[in-house]
């Protein structure tokens, strides 16, 4: 038997980061959704006990370091599964991008093999073995909109953001997570984003407040490290975005888009000077 499971691309609206935890971590405050830019997984149980990877992209790990392979040994190993299961990656969303791909994926695993081999976890059991592989994880396997907090790993859902456009826009520089939070100092923050203000503009539905509230603490180190980020974002807001927003740790940029009207002059504006665009939907 085979099954398919869909792994989105996420992109945070609001990114604060409250304060450096004794374990290294980042307690943080944000609000992240879904885009229809997303991987395929294609899963098949193995004759044999082993987990393989395949994947059409060139530029990702396809052994113990992928995180589908992570996903698919914990839930192997914490279940005691005996079975073997080969994997395949179509990868559609753009590697170290600040749009959870790997995460995404991990997510999709544990999904799939809880179907694939009729496990029956439930979903917040699925949620505490994501965050053991990533603080992205646990969102990405309820998919929606929520508040994350703690590291990222603790959800609360909330109400979907008004439908838009979502033009993502990936500079050609690779940015790691983990060098991002290295470096930021909450000192340096002058002005954090307002998780209240962003939270009652979603309740409201009010397109305009969630296009005045969006923020991300972590632009003060990528912007600083990549200037080509800033100008990404200076050209995205130029050509008529109605909110525009580094997500994650970067390096891609995030435009919020009402009118389809607007999206090609966009699209084509950008993609003067930047090969990676996108134009997709919010998943709601
Ligand atoms: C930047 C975001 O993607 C925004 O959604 C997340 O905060 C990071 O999520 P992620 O990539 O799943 O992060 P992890 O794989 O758990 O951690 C990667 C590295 O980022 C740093 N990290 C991550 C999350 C967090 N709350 N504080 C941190 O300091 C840690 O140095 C960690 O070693
Ligand atoms: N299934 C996977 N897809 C993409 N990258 C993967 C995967 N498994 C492991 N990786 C590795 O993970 C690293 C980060 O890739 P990923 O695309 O998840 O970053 P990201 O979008 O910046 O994630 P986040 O937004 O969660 O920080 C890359 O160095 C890549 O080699």
């Amino acid at each position: 038997m085979k099954i398919y499971e869909k792994a989105p691309a996420k992109i945070n609206l609001l990114l604060d980061v409250l304060r450096k935890r004794e374990d290294g971590f980042h307690e943080v405050e944000m609000i992240m959704t879904m885009v229809d830019l997303a991987d395929r997984l294609e899963m098949e149980e193995l004759p044999r006990d082993s987990i393989m990877i395949s994947s059409q992209a060139g530029y990702i790990p396809l052994d113990e370091k992928n995180l589908a392979f992570q996903a698919a040994k914990l839930i192997k190993d914490r279940y005691d599964v005996r079975k073997g299961v080969y994997i395949h990656l179509d990868k559609k969303i753009p590697v170290a991008a600040g749009l959870a791909g790997g995460s995404s994926d991990a997510a999709a695993t544990l999904r799939g093999l809880n179907r694939l081999w009729g496990l029956n976890i439930p979903q917040d059991e699925l949620c505490k073995l994501g965050a053991e592989l990533g603080s992205d994880v646990p969102f990405c396997v309820t998919g929606g909109t929520a508040l994350a907090t703690g590291r990222g790993e603790r959800l609360e859902r909330i109400d979907n953001p008004p439908q838009c456009w979502v033009v993502l826009a990936k500079p050609p520089i690779n940015v790691s997570t983990a060098d991002v939070y290295g470096r930021f100092r909450v000192s340096d923050i002058k002005e954090h984003p307002s998780t209240a203000a962003m939270l009652g503009a979603i309740s409201r539905g009010s397109f305009s407040d969630i296009c005045g509230n969006l923020g991300n603490v972590l632009e003060s180190v990528t912007l600083g490290l990549y200037p080509e980020v800033l100008q990404l974002k200076e050209s995205m807001e130029r050509l008529g975005a109605d909110g525009v927003l580094m997500s994650g740790s970067g390096p891609t940029v995030f435009g919020l888009v009402s009118k389809e009207a607007k999206v090609s002059r966009i699209y084509n504006g950008l993609r003067g000077f930047c090969k990676e665009v996108y134009v997709v939907r919010m998943l709601t």
